[in-house]
Formats: C-alpha cells, sequence, structure tokens
C-alpha cells in the first residue's frame, strides 16, 4: 500500500491576493505586461501558505480601477496589491482610486516604500503609494516599474543577504493577523515576517 501524501502546504491556510497591473500601455497591448509575472513570481517565493492569485490587468482609469479593487476586495481577497500610476503624471491616478475605496488609510507603508525606494533612485520621491484596508482585506499600492515589485516588497540587503532597510511585506503578515484574515508563513530567506512574540505560531509539520 502507498503512504498517502501530503500536499505541499497543506496544513497552512490558503491565501487570495489580488494582483492588478494598472498600466495605459500594457492593457492596451503596446508593450507586454511585466507587473503581473513580477508580483505571482515574487509571492511565490515568499510566501509558504497556498496561494490563490487574481490577477486583473488594466488601464489608468480611476472609476475602473476602483471598481477592480472592490470587486476583489468584496469578492474575499486577503490582500491585494496593485503596480503602476503612482506617480505625478495626468494619468497617474492608482492612490485617489484606492483612497476612494479604503475604510482605513495605513500611511506606514507608503513612507517605509520611499525610505526603501530612495536607496535605488532619486525619484521615488514622485511615487505617491498609498495603502488602505477595506472590510478583511490590505489594499498596497506598488510603483509601476517591474523591479521596484521586489525591491520595495523585500527591502534591500548587503552582499550576504542581510537586511539593509526592511522590505514593506515584512508587516504584511501581521497587518493581515489584525484584520481576521489567514495566518501566512514566509519563507525567511525572502522576507522575514515581523510579529510580536505573543502572535507567532509555529510552522505546521
Ligand atoms: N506593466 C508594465 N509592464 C512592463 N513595463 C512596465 C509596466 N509598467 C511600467 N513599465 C515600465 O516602467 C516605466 C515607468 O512606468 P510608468 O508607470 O511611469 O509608466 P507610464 O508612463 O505611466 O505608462 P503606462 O501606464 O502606459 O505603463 C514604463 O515606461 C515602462 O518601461
Ligand atoms: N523601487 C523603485 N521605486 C520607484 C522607482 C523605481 O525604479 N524603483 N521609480 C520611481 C519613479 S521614476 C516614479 S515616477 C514613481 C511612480 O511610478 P509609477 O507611476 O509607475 O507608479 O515611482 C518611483 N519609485
Amino acid at each position: 500500500m502507498t503512504e498517502p501524501t501530503i500536499a505541499p502546504g497543506a496544513a497552512l491556510d490558503r491565501v487570495r491576493i489580488g494582483i492588478v497591473s494598472i498600466s495605459d500601455r500594457a492593457s492596451s497591448g503596446v508593450y507586454e505586461d511585466k507587473g503581473l509575472p513580477a508580483l505571482q513570481d515574487w509571492l511565490a517565493r515568499a510566501i509558504r501558505n497556498p496561494l490563490d492569485c487574481v490577477p486583473r490587468l488594466i488601464a489608468d482609469e480611476q472609476p475602473l480601477i476602483s471598481q477592480t479593487l472592490r470587486e476583489l476586495a468584496d469578492g474575499g481577497c486577503h490582500l491585494v496589491l496593485t503596480t503602476g500610476g503612482t506617480g505625478p503624471a495626468l494619468r497617474d491616478v492608482t492612490p485617489e482610486a484606492t483612497l476612494a475605496v479604503a475604510d482605513k488609510e495605513l500611511p506606514g507603508f507608503g513612507e517605509q516604500m520611499r525610505q526603501i525606494s530612495l536607496r535605488f533612485v532619486p525619484t521615488a520621491i514622485l511615487s505617491r503609494q498609498v495603502a488602505v484596508v477595506r472590510g478583511q482585506c490590505l489594499i498596497i499600492n506598488l510603483p509601476g516599474q517591474p523591479k521596484a515589485i521586489a525591491e520595495t516588497l523585500e527591502g534591500l540587503k548587503d552582499a550576504q543577504g542581510h537586511s539593509l532597510v526592511p522590505g514593506i511585506f515584512a508587516a504584511v503578515p501581521y497587518c493581515i493577523d489584525l484584520i481576521g484574515g489567514p495566518y501566512i508563513h514566509t519563507q525567511d530567506a525572502v522576507c522575514a515576517a515581523f510579529r510580536p512574540k505573543t502572535a507567532r505560531r509555529p510552522l505546521p509539520v
């Protein structure tokens, strides 16, 4: 008789994550979208739980962005990550569309992202990212440059892989605990989640 097999991550909660790439040119086919693959790849590297990623590729239209965020948050996503449309250009309206669906704003995420990004590019100061809670969903804006996705989520490391500036994702699992979502276990080599001692749970075996 063969041993029953346990799927990897079976004992961990499933996590549903909306990933939204907001770009006029990628959504109209002028260039290939690199935002959704970058988001999906990073999340698959960083999170141990089984993931359901729900992708959307849309233009920089404020009502469409807000409607997409509402659908994802109200449709059971625990986390929604957007990329693009956070700058000062006339068509950049992602922060406004995000604030329009918010119950609460969490300014620390945007502040930390700009701190991280300033270590990579001086124009980080132009990014107006916000993070908000809608119901039981955390929504975070990331910049549009595909490489900025890993930079902001993971932070800056030295040549040995030690953290120099913590990435914003370190605070995401505990935030999701606090809004009643699933317990997220991270791959510490990619991004170690920070939780107060009393909130930590061991990795199920
Ligand atoms: N989804 C994406 N896929 C691939 N590359 C992107 C994407 N979004 C942005 N980029 C790259 O990053 C650069 C800066 O992004 P930014 O969001 O400022 O673009 P944009 O000028 O608002 O135009 P668009 O909305 O048409 O992407 C772009 O010129 C492009 O090279
Ligand atoms: N980590 C990181 N952050 C970054 C960048 C980048 O290349 N890397 N680009 C900056 C630039 S040039 C702009 S205009 C703003 C806003 O970009 P967005 O409109 O694509 O969201 O993000 C900034 N933040």
